[in-house]
């Protein structure tokens, strides 16, 4: 079991290689709470936190965008009052790559940094 979430991305372009289904299977299991989903033929990683208020969840989405930027790989990021959905997916190659896996990895890790 790799551990994901202290891994770092690797700069992504077009001809990297889209994770294979057997990997996609595998790496599914390091990140339980995430949904497979395609849209428009697009394979993408979702995952809705839900949070008691709006702050909380802005706080989150915060902590989110700093992480991406600090990756340079960076998700869609849907903010409502006591939700925030976030997907990830990479661009570059229209579907996922193992990067896509370790940022849905350090998202969940970063709950643990929202104080309580
Ligand atoms: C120019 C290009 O946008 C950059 O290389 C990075 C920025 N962040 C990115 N984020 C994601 N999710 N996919 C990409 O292909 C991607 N590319």
């Amino acid at each position: 079991m790799s551990d994901l979430k202290n891994q770092t991305c690797e700069a992504c372009q077009a001809d990297a290689p889209a994770v294979s289904d057997q990997e996609l299977k595998e790496l599914m299991r390091e990140i339980p709470e995430w949904a497979p989903v395609s849209r428009d033929g697009v394979m993408q990683l979702e995952r809705a936190y839900k949070f008691k208020n709006f702050k909380k969840a802005w706080a989150f989405h915060e902590l989110v965008a700093q992480m991406a930027e600090d990756e340079f790989h960076h998700p869609t990021l849907t903010l409502e009052w006591g939700k925030l959905t976030v997907t990830w997916w990479t661009h570059a190659i229209k579907g996922l790559h193992r990067n896509d896996f370790i940022m849905a990895a350090k998202t969940d890790a970063l709950l643990e940094k929202l104080d309580s």
